[in-house]
């Protein structure tokens, strides 16, 4: 039995499934917020990969449909909302895909949607089609598309019922390899699969290749310090290079600013594979720096987890997965700092900063404004890092204020710096 579980406005989560056999009267059960009354829902999932080799494809066509479908005429107030299909009974990873809420039932959309399904999706292209009855039910139609431009065969018509939230989001088992990477050689190989349609990512590969691959810190203390973008991290870690007579390092290092944008453009397994990989790279500078002095970095490897999870985890920071989940813990091979800082400051004052910056925001910047549960869930993954977990100070206080809480931090490890 698939279930599903798709984001609503506002990260409500919603879960459903569909049933033959519910008996009628077995609850005026709609799944809430699913329909919005008059109108009707579409959902359809990207057929999985075959192989190790497909997943990058299925990802791309992933991201391409949601690009067309956010530009497809759906009719005024149409939402795209995402949605995964997943089984409770079995380990498969699950299917991404999206709920497309049309606030009328009107043909033209449903042309446009099957008009894209048809042209983007392999054969053959299932089509989920919800509307309530009189009786105030949901029900769902399955539809085969096929040939052009308009044939379709009715599959059959079940009854849409709430599921139960499982203990864990559906995604949380299946994030290691696919989101965050747990080793070099498992963000590797994402890029190896793409460099046929990625020229970037050969160059990017070739770059890590040259690095050692267990490279040792020196004796000198290496101090992370981690946060949201605007929390104060170039403020601090540039002052703490001149009080520290220190070197400062950023993730993702200058020699890969080239190709960053195309990575961002990417979907997730390769943009956060990418960013993996740089940490690796940076791992190489610190320790040959750390053998000299000490070493600041201004984001690192719980940088790129803590983003990614937030990303994958729909819906709010209750559903992040729990403490001492393996997404939280650092990579055996990737070099270990001392010390882990996460600058905190209250919402309200970092867009106060990122407005007073002005400075154009990336698109995850955006979305951060946003939607302030994602924020909530970096921040909630930031705090859910262990070995080395991060360790909190409170950065809304004045320039000077900041330094001296984040010296005290780490003076309490290495009292003599
Ligand atoms: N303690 C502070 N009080 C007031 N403003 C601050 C403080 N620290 C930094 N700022 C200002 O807030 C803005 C963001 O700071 P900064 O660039 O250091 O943050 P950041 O975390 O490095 O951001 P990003 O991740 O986007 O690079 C800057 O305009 C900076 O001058
Ligand atoms: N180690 C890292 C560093 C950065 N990221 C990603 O980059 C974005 C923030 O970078 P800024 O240059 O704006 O500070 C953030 O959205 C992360 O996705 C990363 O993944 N790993």
């Amino acid at each position: 039995e698939r279930c599903f579980v798709a984001e609503l406005p506002g990260s409500e989560l919603v879960y459903f499934t569909c049933s033959r056999s519910a008996p009628l009267g077995a609850a005026a059960l709609r799944p809430r917020g699913f329909l919005p009354p008059p109108g009707r829902c579409y959902s359809f999932c990207i057929p999985p990969a075959q192989s190790p080799r497909e997943r990058v494809r299925a990802a791309r066509l992933h991201g391409q449909l949601q690009q067309r479908l956010s530009r497809a005429p759906l009719g005024a107030g149409a939402r795209v909302l995402p949605l995964l299909s997943y089984s409770p009974a079995d380990a498969a990873a699950p299917e991404p895909g999206f709920l497309v809420q049309a606030t009328q039932a009107a043909a033209e959309a449903e042309r446009a949607l099957e008009e894209l399904l048809r042209l983007h999706l392999p054969a053959p292209v299932h089509l989920s089609v919800y509307e309530e009855a009189a009786d105030g039910q949901v029900w769902r139609t399955l539809w085969r598309l096929q040939g052009a431009p308009e044939g379709k065969e009715l599959l059959g018509r079940v009854r849409v019922l709430p599921a139960p939230e499982p203990l864990s989001h559906p995604a949380a088992a299946h994030l290691l390899g696919a989101a965050v990477f747990g080793s070099r050689e498992a963000a590797r190989g994402v890029l190896e699969e793409c460099t046929s349609l990625i020229p970037e990512a050969k160059a990017v590969l070739d770059l890590v290749d040259k690095c050692p691959k267990l490279p040792k810190k020196g004796d000198f203390p290496v101090i992370v310090i981690e946060g949201l973008d605007a929390t104060g991290k170039t403020t601090v870690t540039q002052s703490l290079r001149d009080s520290l007579g220190a070197v400062l390092l950023k993730t993702p290092p200058s020699c890969v600013s080239q190709w960053r944008k195309t990575f961002d453009d990417e979907p997730t397994l390769v943009r956060r594979a990418f960013y993996a990989l740089t940490n690796y790279i940076v791992a190489s500078e610190i320790a040959k720096e750390s053998t000299k002095s000490p070493v600041i970095i201004d984001r690192f490897w719980h940088s790129t987890a803590a983003y990614a999870i937030a990303t994958e985890i729909s819906g709010k920071v209750l559903n992040l997965p729990p403490l001492h989940h393996p997404v939280y813990c650092w990579p055996e091979d990737l070099l270990k700092p001392d010390v882990v800082i996460l600058l905190t400051v209250s919402p309200e004052e970092r867009i106060r900063r990122l407005q007073e910056r002005g400075i154009e925001k990336t698109r995850e910047e955006e979305e951060l404004e946003a939607n302030r549960f994602f924020h909530q869930k970096v921040e909630g993954s930031y705090r859910r890092m262990e070995n080395p977990s991060c360790e909190l100070v409170d950065a809304s206080g004045s320039r000077e204020q900041v330094l001296e809480d984040v010296l005290h931090q780490i003076k309490k490890h290495f009292p003599l710096l």
